[in-house]
């Protein structure tokens, strides 16, 4: 898969050793950075790759921040982008089941790279189950597409 990575100055270390991860298991990645501990500002860095997630450049997005909230927040303003901090093995794992979430969001705060390792390596190998949750998917697909109709003069 093309996975995009970013993090805000909080997240550069734990972004390391996801790219590691990734690569480790045979995954393109493209990392948007941010280099060095310069506070930044996460949306900008949220947007490089949510944008690239929802047109199809990317399979899927992997964003971190200190709380892994404000990347999610601002990844899920673009189309077809299903974000969320997952906090431990069992959010990594149901996120993808029954949310096909493409953009994984980290807490570099809280989270060690040990867990990270294994959320990673779950939200990559576990396939979304369809059926009743594609159904609610849709649904959200629906509602963007009713927003984008009603922002249209
Ligand atoms: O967006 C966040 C909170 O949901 C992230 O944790 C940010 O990394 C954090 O807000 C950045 O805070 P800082 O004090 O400017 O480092």
């Amino acid at each position: 898969m093309r996975v995009g990575v970013a993090s805000d100055h909080r997240g550069t270390h734990l972004r390391e050793k996801v790219i590691e991860v990734l690569h480790a298991r045979g995954h393109e990645v493209e990392d948007a950075g941010v280099d060095g501990s310069e506070s930044v500002d996460y949306p900008d860095f949220a947007a490089i790759v949510a944008r690239k997630v929802s047109s199809g450049q990317l399979d899927r997005g992997v964003l971190i921040c200190g709380t892994g909230i404000g990347m999610a927040i601002a990844a899920n303003k673009f189309d077809g982008v299903r974000a969320a901090p997952c906090n431990d093995e069992v959010t990594a794992e149901i996120s993808r089941r029954h949310n096909d979430l493409n953009v994984l969001c980290l807490s570099a705060d809280l989270l060690s790279p040990r867990v990270v390792e294994r959320m990673v390596e779950l939200w990559l190998d576990t396939e979304f189950e369809g059926g009743r949750h594609l159904r609610r998917i849709e649904k959200i697909r629906a509602l963007e597409a009713e927003e984008r109709a009603c922002d249209k003069p």
